[in-house]
C-alpha cells in the first residue's frame, strides 16, 4: 500500500521541472545559522526557492500557517537571505534546521527529491494532494528582494496543496507577527498590526497616573535612524497614528541612502558612533537606531561637540527599564488587598554573555532571576518563555517580553474582579497596564517598533529623560574582536558559551590572562553568522579591556590560528 506521506508520480514530476528552473551555486555550502541562510543575494534564488519548499511542508506537517522572510537584516545590501518564522511566530524548530541545510546543499533536482521523499516519510508528512497548506511570504526594501520573492513563491507552489500569500515589504516582525496572529485565528493586515500597536500605547499613555510628569516640550520627541531600510517608512506610518509621541525618522528606505551603510542599529552599537544625518545639533535629544529589517532597536546620546562619540543605550539597558517598569507593576498588584488569589507572578531577564556585566549586576540587585543562554535568539527566547513574564534582550538590541497564556488569563479575570470592587486602584491599573503591555509588544520575537513604543510610553510614565535611564548603572568598558581561523567549529564551548572546552588548553589560558585585570571577564565563541571566532572582553577600564581582548586573540590564533592544522 502506497503510504500517504509519499509523493506521487504528478507531484514528483511538478517538483523536478520547477527545481530545475533554480540550480544551486557551485562550490558553495550554505548553512542555516543562527538567524537563517545569507549570502550574496547572486547566490541565493535556489536556496529561497528551496526554502519555499521546505515552508509549505511544514505548513502540510504542523496544519498551520508558515512564514518565510527574504531579507539579512543589518548586511550589506548585495546581501539578502530567508527565514522561516513557525507556527507560533518564532524561529523554525531547530529540529527542521539539518534538513533546511541539506535542502539547500542538495547538488540536483534528484538528489532533492530524494531528500524530500526521505524527509517527508520520517516527519510522517501528509502528501495526500487534499492537505492544505499556506506560506506568508515578507520581503525588505534590498533591490534582489523581488526576484528571490519569486524564487520563494515558486517553491511554495512546487508542493501539491500549498498557497503563497504575498505580504508585501515588511519588517521581519511584522511578518512573524502576523504569522503568530493569523495562527490565533486573529486579522493580520498590517492595518490590523498598526492598530494593535499604536492602540495599546494610547491606552498606556492614558493609565499614567496624573501625579508622574507626562512629555513636555522637547521631551516629546524621539528621532530614529531607520538605517535606509523598511524600519523607517513603517515607523512613520506608525507614528502618524499617535498623538503626544513625535518620532521624527531620518535615513528611511525611500531618502535614497544605501541600506546599512554608515547608519543602523548593528553600526551605532558596534561602532559607538552617531550615524549618518545625526550630529550635535541633536545633543539632549533622545535618539534611536533600528537595523535593516527593523528587528534591533538602541537608544543613544549625541554629544554636544561634534566628537561623533555617542552615549550608547544599548538592549541591555532597555531591557533593565523594561524589568524595573514591570517589576513595580507586579509589586502593586502583589500589594493590592482587592485582589484575591494574589500569587507571585515569576519574572525572569534572560541574558547572553554578552551582556554588560553591569547590566547583569544592577538586575541582579534588584532581586531578579537572571538566566544566560547562548547567543542567538532562538535560545533566549525558549528560556524566556518559562516565565509568567519572561524579557530577553541581546546587548545589540534584539528582544521582547513573553507573557505566559496562563498569567494573562490571570490578569484578566483579576480586571474584571476589581471593576465591581476597588474600581481604579493601583492593583488593577497595574493589571491594565501589564495587559496593555502584553498586547503592545511584539510577543512573536523582537520588534523595533513596538519596543520602541515600549520604551517610549515607560520613559512618559517614570517621567525620565533619556540621560535619567542611561544613568541606571555605568557599562563597564568592554571590546570585541574578530579572529580568523582555519575552522572555527574548533572551538567547544559550553555553560553558554562561558567556557571553551576544545581545544584542551585554550580555557586555563585565558583564564591565566584574564586573572590579570581588576573586573576582567573574557571569553570566546566561534560566530554562527560570519567564518570568525569572536572575542569578548571587559575590564574596569577601556584600555585594559582592549588590552585583555587583545592578549585572548592572540591565544585564539596561537591555538586555532590560520596555519594549525
Ligand atoms: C555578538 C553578536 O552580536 N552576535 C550576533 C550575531 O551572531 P553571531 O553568532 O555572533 O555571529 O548575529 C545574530 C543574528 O543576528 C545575533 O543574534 C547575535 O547576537
Ligand atoms: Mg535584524
Amino acid at each position: 500500500m502506497v503510504s500517504s506521506s509519499a509523493m506521487n508520480d504528478e507531484q514528483q514530476s511538478l517538483l523536478l521541472s520547477s527545481s530545475s528552473r533554480f540550480s544551486p551555486p557551485q562550490g558553495v555550502k550554505l548553512s542555516y545559522g543562527t538567524a537563517g541562510f545569507r549570502a550574496d543575494a547572486s547566490l541565493l534564488p535556489s536556496t529561497v526557492y528551496r526554502v519555499g519548499i521546505l515552508a509549505a511542508l511544514r505548513s502540510l506537517k504542523t496544519g498551520s500557517i508558515i512564514g518565510l522572510m527574504i531579507t539579512a537584516s543589518h548586511n550589506k545590501v548585495s546581501d539578502n537571505g530567508v527565514k522561516i518564522a513557525d507556527p507560533n511566530g518564532g524561529m523554525l524548530s531547530q529540529h527542521w534546521e539539518p534538513f533546511a541545510d541539506a535542502l539547500a546543499n542538495a547538488p540536483s533536482p534528484q538528489h532533492l527529491l530524494l531528500l524530500i521523499n526521505e524527509f517527508v516519510a520520517k516527519e510522517g508528512i501528509l502528501m495526500d494532494g487534499v492537505s492544505q497548506a499556506e506560506v506568508l511570504l515578507g520581503r525588505d526594501t534590498r533591490p534582489s528582494g523581488d526576484a528571490l520573492f519569486e524564487a520563494a513563491r515558486q517553491g511554495v507552489t512546487s508542493v501539491v496543496g500549498a498557497v503563497a500569500t504575498d505580504m508585501g515589504i515588511l519588517t521581519t516582525p511584522q511578518l512573524h507577527w502576523m504569522v503568530r496572529a493569523r495562527n490565533k485565528g486573529m486579522q493580520v493586515s498590517e492595518q490590523d498590526y498598526f492598530e494593535q500597536l499604536s492602540s495599546s500605547f494610547r491606552y498606556l499613555e492614558d493609565l499614567i497616573p496624573a501625579e508622574k510628569s507626562k512629555f513636555d516640550g522637547l521631551n516629546n520627541k524621539v528621532i530614529v535612524d531607520g538605517s535606509n531600510g523598511v524600519g523607517g517608512v513603517k515607523l512613520k506610518v506608525l507614528g502618524s497614528l499617535l498623538n503626544a509621541l513625535v518620532i521624527e525618522v531620518r535615513n528611511s528606505s525611500e531618502d535614497g541612502g544605501v541600506l546599512n551603510d554608515g547608519v543602523g542599529a548593528d553600526y551605532v552599537q558596534k561602532e559607538k558612533v552617531a550615524p549618518h544625518g545625526f550630529g550635535s545639533k541633536d545633543a539632549g535629544i533622545r535618539c534611536a537606531s533600528l537595523d535593516g529589517d527593523a528587528d534591533r532597536l538602541v537608544y543613544f546620546i549625541v554629544p554636544p561637540e561634534s566628537s561623533g562619540r555617542i552615549d550608547l543605550v544599548d538592549g541591555d539597558k532597555i531591557l533593565s527599564l523594561f524589568a524595573v517598569f514591570i517589576r513595580e507593576q507586579l509589586s502593586f498588584l502583589n500589594e493590592n488587598e482587592g485582589i484575591k488569589n494574589s500569587h507571585q507572578a515569576r519574572l525572569g531577564v534572560v541574558q547572553t554573555a554578552y551582556a554588560n556585566g553591569a547590566s547583569t549586576n544592577y538586575l541582579k540587585q534588584l532581586g531578579l532571576e537572571v538566566n544566560f543562554t547562548p547567543t542567538g535568539v532562538k535560545y533566549l527566547h525558549e528560556k524566556a518563555a518559562e516565565f509568567d513574564i519572561g524579557i530577553y534582550f541581546e546587548a545589540n538590541g534584539h528582544g521582547t517580553v513573553l507573557f505566559s497564556e496562563s498569567f494573562v488569563g490571570w490578569l484578566e479575570a483579576r480586571t474584571k474582579e476589581i471593576s465591581s470592587g476597588s474600581n481604579g486602584s493601583e492593583g488593577k491599573k497595574a493589571a491594565l497596564r501589564l495587559l496593555a503591555v502584553s498586547k503592545l509588544i511584539n510577543q512573536a520575537v523582537g520588534d523595533a517598533l513596538s519596543g520602541l513604543l515600549l520604551v517610549e510610553v515607560i520613559l512618559q510614565y517614570m517621567g525620565w529623560s533619556i540621560h535619567r535611564w542611561n544613568e541606571l548603572y555605568h557599562d563597564l568598558p568592554s571590546r570585541q574582536l574578530k579572529v580568523k581561523v582555519a575552522d572555527r567549529n574548533a572551538v567547544i564551548t559550553a555553560n553558554a558559551e562561558t567556557v571553551v572546552v576544545s581545544p584542551p588548553g585554550l580555557q586555563e589560558a585565558i583564564n591565566a590572562e584574564t586573572g590579570k585585570y581588576h573586573q576582567g571577564r573574557c571569553f570566546v565563541r566561534p560566530s554562527g553568522t560570519e567564518d570568525v571566532v569572536r572575542v569578548y572582553a571587559e575590564a574596569s577600564t577601556q584600555e585594559a579591556a582592549d588590552t585583555l581582548a587583545n592578549s585572548v586573540a592572540k591565544l585564539v590564533d596561537q591555538f586555532l590560528g590560520l596555519g594549525s592544522s
